[in-house]
């Protein structure tokens, strides 16, 4: 906590409010005139002049106030906006403006009309707010302001302050350049270039320290806040080009994000994930032990997309990292994809299209079939095994199944009690089984020997299902007529270079792992997998991660929650409940979730507590990772 007398002052206008509140007034004054729009621009425009300094403040207000033909009626809707419009982080941090309100104060170059009304709530009175103030016609039209008044001139903040003589670190925060004019005449001692609003280079560039929101400005001066840790300093990083929504959804949630095209080897992948705490990554990037080790902030992993064993979901586990998917978002393109396939198959149309590419008619009915009344064998009777044997239904085809678990058959399917089963009545058999490894070369030599002559065979699960050889004979011998693939046992990266030996066989489609590559599928992976994220980041919930105990839980409005990750060993909860109870903290609730491993307790508090908590808590044996979220 501060052992120094500071003051703070802050600016209106995009700092305190999202808004500025003259645009605002303008919104209301010209709803009705034709030409409001262009109105509104040219408000805007003097706006920005004036608190970059490009034209004197009292020129952009002059002309702002004659552009805005406003009434003194039009005040009080004005401020009934303007508490809608208080900025977020403001909003949420009510607590620190009760706790200091003798420090702090509001130096604007707006009204106090509007301000006074607005920053009352917020414990500051109107004794401590310096503003100009409006002058009215005996119809109440604003006509000007005050002119004597030393914040309707040119860099009228710097005499302001002086004239206030205030003691102790002063420290300014506010969007525009003529905030910092305070600091750069040498009677404030920092400066913050708040951009929770609007992001003006002219005030970042000369910041002593830029505060994307109101908690990273009471982190750095460790004053209290609503969230311990500010969320612009959480670092995300997003590879494989997941879509711009992803990022979109994160970054408006006050996270810092980059995101990367490509996927990264593992020795780039260690160099960049210092530091970073929550990665996203498709199919490609592999999240291994040594990446793991070099991650020295990472609390999650989110997979982009259905599979997760490109992650080493044990040693996340055990390093306490949270690992979420997208188990359903794809699902219907790889369907879709699939039913394509087999008609496509059926027909032969890969043969006729490259065919007529290179100028042959071959106006054929040889090879061509209608899937109607054909048997399709379906591996693997998941989430897209299931959806795939409607649609096939639906088309008329006759859907047969197998699945190592027992699984209920949907429409008129077929349950096959083996593999063998299924293999020997299909006409097409298409693979979705999960990744996991015990399936490598699940479809080899016998198996293919196993399926009908002239049967056709769809991948479109994981490449190393599939032994590639023994599919390549059987498609050269005329023992399979053909073959969708769209997965490979070793994929390169994007726009990498790529051989198989299935290039070039007759009727066979090659895809390159694209069944799960639609707008509308990753669209929907950018929000479920951010949206699971955030829900952990935020308020601990783990609910649908991967790797980890389940806990669910409502965000606490008023008090504090602590996350607690440990091994699963016994004694460790009585270890944790002796330290709380020797602080004696004031628990309202304490949520346990465990698996064989490792054990998560969400804590809830609803005091103030001792920091030291904190400390003992971290040092109890066998504890993984330890987080303060508010
Ligand atoms: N090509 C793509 O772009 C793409 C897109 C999405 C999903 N996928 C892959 O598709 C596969 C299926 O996805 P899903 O969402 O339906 O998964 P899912 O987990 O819902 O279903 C998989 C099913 O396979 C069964 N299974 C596992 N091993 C089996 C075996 N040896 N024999 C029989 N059944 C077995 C499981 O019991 C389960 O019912 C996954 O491998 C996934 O990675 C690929
Ligand atoms: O889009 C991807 O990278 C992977 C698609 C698919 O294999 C999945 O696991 O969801």
């Amino acid at each position: 906590m501060i052992d120094v007398s500071r003051k703070y002052i802050f600016d209106f206008d995009s700092t305190l409010t999202r808004v500025e509140a003259l645009d605002i007034l303008a919104e209301l004054t010209l709803k009705d005139n034709p030409k409001k729009d262009e109105i509104i621009k040219e408000i805007q425009k003097m706006t920005n002049m004036g608190v970059d300094g490009e034209i004197s403040f009292t020129e952009s207000l002059e002309r702002r106030i004659q552009l805005l033909q406003a009434h003194k009626d039009d005040l009080e809707p004005l401020v009934e906006e303007l508490r809608q419009k208080i900025s977020k982080s403001i909003e949420s941090n009510r607590e620190f403006f009760h706790t200091y309100s003798d420090d702090i104060y509001v130096i604007s170059g707006g009204f106090k009309e509007f301000i006074d009304p607005i920053v009352k709530e917020f414990d500051i009175p109107s004794n401590k707010v310096y503003a100009n103030t409006f002058k009215f016609d005996e119809d109440g039209y604003i006509i000007g302001f005050d002119e004597k008044n030393v914040l309707a001139a040119h860099n009228g903040k710097i005499e302001c302050l002086k004239q206030l003589n205030l003691e102790g670190e002063v420290q300014v925060i506010g969007d525009g350049y003529s905030d910092y004019v305070m600091r750069e005449a040498g009677i404030a001692d920092k400066f913050f270039a708040y951009t929770e609003n609007v992001h003006r280079e002219k005030a970042t560039s000369k910041a002593d320290h830029i505060a994307p929101n109101l908690d990273e400005f009471l982190f750095v001066n460790d004053l209290p806040r609503k969230i311990s840790y500010p969320k612009n300093r959480i670092k995300i990083l997003l590879l494989e080009n997941v879509h711009q929504a992803a990022v979109d959804n994160l970054s408006k949630d006050g996270f810092s994000v980059e995101l990367l095209k490509t996927s990264l080897s593992e020795e780039e992948l260690i160099e960049r994930v210092k530091g970073i705490h929550v990665l996203g990554i498709r199919s490609k990037t592999q999240v291994t032990q040594k990446v793991l080790d070099a991650a020295d902030k990472l609390l999650v992993v989110g997979a982009f997309c259905i599979g997760t064993t490109q992650i080493d979901l044990d040693a996340c586990k055990k390093k306490g990292v949270v690992v979420f998917n997208a188990p359903y978002s794809n699902t219907r393109s790889v369907v879709e994809l699939a039913i394509g396939e087999i008609i496509m198959l059926m027909r032969s149309v890969f043969a006729r299209s490259m065919e007529i590419h290179s100028g042959q008619w071959n106006k054929t009915a040889a090879h061509s079939r209608e899937v109607r009344g054909k048997k399709l064998g379906i591996v693997g009777y998941g989430n897209i095994g299931k959806q795939l044997s409607v649609l096939a239904e639906a088309i008329g085809m006759r859907v047969y199944y197998y699945d190592v678990s027992d699984k209920l058959a949907m429409g008129n399917a077929v349950k096959c009690n083996t593999l063998e089963e299924l293999l020997n009545v299909s006409d097409v058999v298409t693979l979705h089984i999960d990744d996991n490894k015990a399936n490598y070369n699940f479809i080899g030599e016998r198996e293919i020997a196993q399926m009908k002559d002239g049967a056709m065979l769809i991948n479109l699960s994981r490449g190393f299902v599939v032994n590639i050889p023994a599919l390549v004979a059987a498609l050269k011998s005329g023992k399979l007529a053909g073959a969708a693939v769209d997965v490979y046992p070793k994929e390169p990266g994007i726009n990498g270079e790529f051989v198989t030996e299935l290039k070039g066989l007759p009727n066979v489609i090659l895809t390159p792992h694209v069944g799960g590559s639609t707008e509308e599928a990753q669209r929907d992976i950018a929000d479920f997998v951010p949206h699971k994220i955030m829900d952990y980041i935020n308020t601990g919930n783990t609910v649908d991660a991967v790797n980890f105990p389940n806990i669910r839980l409502p965000k606490q409005e008023k008090g504090h929650r602590f996350l607690h990750i440990h091994r699963n060993v016994p004694g460790i909860m009585a270890k944790i409940n002796k330290v709380l109870a020797s602080y004696e903290m004031n628990v309202s609730g304490q949520y346990l979730s465990t698996d064989n491993e490792v054990g998560y307790v969400i804590i809830d508090l609803d005091k103030k507590y001792n920091k030291e908590v904190m400390k003992a808590l971290k040092k109890i044996e066998n504890t993984i990772k330890f987080r303060v979220l508010y």
